[in-house]
């Protein structure tokens, strides 16, 4: 090895890059890349890129596992808004920072939510699951869907993806209410004509409640029997954030009473496995985690992260370090 080469920072690669190869190229012309296959110990890796997938590999990324890597490793950059498959606190302990690809998912996660609000609200899980089995609309007929325009529509986390969805959702006449940790600006809450109210306000009052809010221990089961037992009779439910902000099993509870009339899903409490009575419930509307399934944003996430790793080597700092992390030192 030329002197030069031993030099080179060190970069370990957790998950495929499919979409944004000439910037990955750009941090192999600075740094050796690693992967879990590589001979080459990882000893001396500076920076790990990893993907949502890269957990099927990995698990947890959790005091255990950060034992088990070097401890010249300084940066995690994760491929993805929500970072709930990364312990920060443990990382922080390790004087490891994280980062994640904020606004880059707004747009096709917020659509992916729009679509299942329409769907759940048409009903339109029943007549597709019926022209399929060769039936047309089914041999009971679907009951008949509700219009969006004049409904309330209940935000639950008002980061960019319920802020992109609330915008959205305005243009198809519903009423946003919205509940979040801080409140926003003046400014945006009349930009959105979004009404800031309570917990239990935001339940009793929509007609359609979406959780766009990320998965940590304060939110786990946010939605559970007793906040499904505060809502209208009948209420719609969005989720595209991450499954197990609702406790699946009272969600199936209440849609077999009808409390909650349908349910449009993109996300579960444990992926790829979906709740029986999710599957059987023809009235909810399933989608297998595709909330930015496009080549636009698959792509645009890769390169944020990318340009995470780049930060990391040249600059010693990360371009979107989480939150939690804001106060860290050195
Ligand atoms: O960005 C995320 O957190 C996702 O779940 C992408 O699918």
């Amino acid at each position: 090895m030329s002197a030069d080469e031993g030099s080179r920072p060190k970069v370990l690669r957790l998950g495929v890059i499919v979409h944004a190869h000439s910037a990955w190229a750009s941090v192999e012309e600075i740094a050796d890349v690693l992967t879990p296959k590589s001979t080459n110990p990882f000893d001396g890796c500076v920076a790990a890129y990893r993907t949502f997938d890269s957990f099927e590999v990995t698990g947890k990324i959790d005091g255990e596992l950060l034992d088990a890597l070097p401890d010249s490793l300084r940066f995690i950059c994760h491929n993805g808004a929500g970072y709930d498959q990364v312990d920060v606190h443990a990382c922080t302990a390790h004087n490891i920072r994280v980062s994640n690809t904020p606004t880059a998912v707004d747009d096709a996660t917020a659509d992916i939510g729009i679509f299942l609000l329409l769907g759940a609200l048409r009903n339109l899980a029943v007549g597709m699951a019926a022209i399929r089995a060769g039936e047309w609309r089914g041999s009971t007929l679907p009951a008949l869907g509700h219009d969006p325009q004049g409904k309330v529509l209940g935000v639950l986390g008002m980061g960019g993806i319920g802020r992109n969805m609330a915008a959205k959702a305005r243009a198809f006449g519903m009423k946003i209410r919205y509940y979040n940790r801080t409140r926003l600006e003046s400014d945006i809450e009349a930009e959105l004509e979004a009404e800031y109210v309570g917990f239990d306000e935001l339940l009793a009052e929509s007609d359609v409640l979406s959780l766009n809010l990320p998965l940590n221990a304060n939110t786990r089961h946010i939605i559970s029997q007793k906040e499904f037992a505060k809502m209208k009779k009948g209420i719609v439910i969005v989720n595209t954030a991450r499954g197990a902000v609702i406790d699946e099993a009272a969600l199936v509870e209440a849609l077999d009473s009808g409390q909650v009339s349908s349910a449009g899903l993109d996300v579960y409490e444990q992926e790829p496995s979906v709740h029986p009575g999710l599957l059987s419930n023809p009235r909810v509307l399933l989608v297998p985690h595709m909330g930015t399934w496009t080549v636009e944003t698959e792509t645009k996430m890769e390169e944020w992260a990318i340009s995470n790793v780049r930060m990391a080597i040249e600059e010693g700092r990360l371009r979107s370090m989480v939150p939690e992390q804001r106060d860290m030192r050195g």
